[in-house]
């Protein structure tokens, strides 16, 4: 029985396995992604990092079976060990009401301007059979539970009587409403001012160690995603390119892109140098060139870099795709 239990509890709560993407274009598609492979366990954090176009947000899509019309898939994507990309429309139905939620960048376009917050946060519980004043119980304790302040007085407000901070406090409680085994948010901070961003950030992160519910937070920001996340996945031209844990990915980072994304994080810290960005702009799958996407941009590319793509390779505590990891060169 312990055995069973055992078993059941390391089951990750998401499981992507050699997950390819093609968006319709032409015939053949356009790829958008090559051989994603991400887990994320029972009250983990898990950050997936890259530039602005390299997959990030199709890739968390594709969790809640939303990939745009006519999408091409190859791979697994398991939640709780069942197939998404095999899921009928009730099964996809059933996921999204239960099993994940999903926390977008602009809590203004996650809500009814015109419905009290009352009925945003109970809509789904009552749709689900919970007696109205349950889930007015439960919509209380969410609200408190994410901060807000006079919780009954917010249930009768509307989202424009909210600030933003404020209102994605309320998207998180309605996200928690059928205690998920997984949320994912997509770029959940961007839209917030910077003191509110670190403090959505650590609610995230107090809900995720207090409730066992899994996160995948999806940022371009790597000193924002260490802040939340126990492990990160970076991602470039719609591939993984490093992953690993968070303290190991700051000390010693082994793919050249990650150190980039790292040198160019300003920091404030005395004597800290200054940043330096990445040369060139990032390319997409579709654009990458037969070997390394990222060569272009590489101060220690070698021509194999250019002729043969580098696949994830275990160095140290986590994986790296870059043919010169193993040299241990100073990035
Ligand atoms: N609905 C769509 N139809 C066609 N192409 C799309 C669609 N959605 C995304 N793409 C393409 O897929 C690639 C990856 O986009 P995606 O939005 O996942 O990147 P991202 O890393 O999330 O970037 P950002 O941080 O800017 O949101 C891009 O080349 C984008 O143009």
């Amino acid at each position: 029985m312990n055995g069973v239990k055992e078993q059941r509890d390391t089951t990750p709560v998401l499981d992507i396995d050699g997950l390819d993407v093609r968006l319709p274009e032409d015939r053949a598609g356009r790829p958008i992604l090559d051989g994603i492979g991400l887990r994320v366990r029972a009250g983990e954090s898990v950050g997936l990092v890259g530039e602005s176009g390299s997959g990030k947000s199709v890739a968390c899509r594709s969790v809640l079976g939303l990939l745009p019309a006519g999408a091409r898939t190859s791979g697994r994507v398991r939640v709780g060990g069942r197939d998404v990309l095999a899921m009928n429309r009730t099964e996809l139905a059933a996921l999204r009401a239960r099993q994940v939620a999903m926390v977008y960048q602009d809590p203004r376009a996650s809500v009814n301007p015109l419905r009290r917050v009352g009925d945003f946060l109970t809509e789904g519980l009552r749709a689900s059979g919970t007696p109205a004043a349950t889930a007015t119980a439960r919509a209380l304790e969410l609200l408190d539970a994410v901060g807000i302040r006079d919780p009954r007085g917010a249930l009768r407000r509307r989202p424009h009587e909210f600030s933003g901070g404020m209102l994605q406090r309320v998207v998180i409680a309605a996200a928690l409403a059928a205690e998920p085994a997984l949320i994912v948010a997509d770029e959940p901070t961007t839209a917030l001012d910077v003191t509110t961003q670190a403090e959505i950030v650590a609610l995230l992160g107090r809900l995720r160690a207090e409730r066992g519910t899994g996160l995948l937070f999806v940022t371009h920001d790597l000193e924002l995603a260490a802040s939340v996340c126990d492990r990160v996945y970076v991602m470039y031209a719609g591939r993984i390119v490093e992953t690993r844990g968070t303290d190991e990915l700051f000390d010693r980072p082994r793919h050249p892109y990650t150190a980039g994304l790292l040198a160019c994080t300003p920091s404030i810290a005395a004597g800290a140098p200054a940043p330096r960005p990445i040369p060139g702009r990032p390319v997409s799958l579709a654009e990458s060139p037969p070997g390394c996407a990222f060569a272009a941009r590489c101060a220690h590319a070698v021509p194999r870099c250019s002729e043969e793509k580098p696949v994830l390779t275990r160095h140290g505590d986590g994986l790296a795709a870059c043919h010169r990891a193993a040299e241990g060169i100073t990035l």
